[in-house]
């Protein structure tokens, strides 16, 4: 094992980022990274949820997954987020996360972080990549190392993967219409090799 510490952050209705982030923590871990995958809050009224049977579905069922807090992005090296694409843009869960996280930016405890990010949406062209984009603006703010995964390895091509970060097409229910499996082990594992060269200058 590294010592790299990376903590897997997303927002999930149905289940498609739970899935992506579940892969990118597998990808971390063949990295030798210490892994945590943590969801953020839900915003969203209960009477929303149950109102749509996946949703619930997805809520019951992670309902154990433990709840991001501002204290694992001071733990973690390294984050990956990964989040639906509502209206071009990340979802509001994820933004609301990130507008808790002024104290830590004010003490720097942002800084120097290697970040990444992936996203899906319903449609081949809904806005994956601007989504990932504006999420990476923010990051700069913190100043985050983005390595996003490029064209670093042949899965980019051949399982559906996005050089700005992970991406994916779903269906009403959530089922990807790609398989991106292999590009997201892919973006976990660069992002913890990527932290582990950065941990190493920065700390020796
Ligand atoms: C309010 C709202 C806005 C959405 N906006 C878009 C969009 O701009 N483009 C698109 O293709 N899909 C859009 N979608 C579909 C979601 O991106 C899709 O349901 C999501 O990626 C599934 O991820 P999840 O299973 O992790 O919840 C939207 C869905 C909702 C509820």
């Amino acid at each position: 094992m590294s010592d790299v510490k990376l903590a897997v952050i997303y927002y999930s209705s149905t289940g498609t980022n739970y899935q992506l982030s579940r892969w990118a923590a597998e990808g971390a871990e063949q990295a030798g990274a210490e892994t945590k995958v943590l969801k953020v809050p839900e915003l969203a009224p209960e009477a929303a949820i149950n109102a749509n049977p996946e949703w619930k579905a997805h809520a019951e069922a992670t309902k154990d997954v433990p709840t991001v807090a501002p204290d694992d992005l001071e733990w973690a090296d390294a984050y990956i987020f990964s989040v639906p694409t509502r209206f071009g843009n990340m979802a509001s869960q994820m933004k609301q996360f990130f507008d808790t996280l002024g104290g830590l930016w004010f003490n720097g405890k942002l800084a120097n972080k290697v970040v990444s990010a992936m996203s899906s949406a319903s449609n081949a062209h809904g806005g994956q990549e601007a989504t990932i984009l504006s999420l990476y603006t923010s990051i700069y703010h913190w100043g985050g190392i983005v390595a996003a995964p490029g064209y670093t390895d042949p899965v980019i091509f051949s399982a559906g993967g996005n050089p700005y970060g992970t991406s994916v097409t779903v269906d009403q229910s959530g089922k990807m219409l790609e398989d991106v499996r292999a590009a997201a082990i892919h973006q976990g594992k660069r992002t913890a090799t990527v932290a582990g060269w950065v941990k190493k200058g920065l700390h020796g």
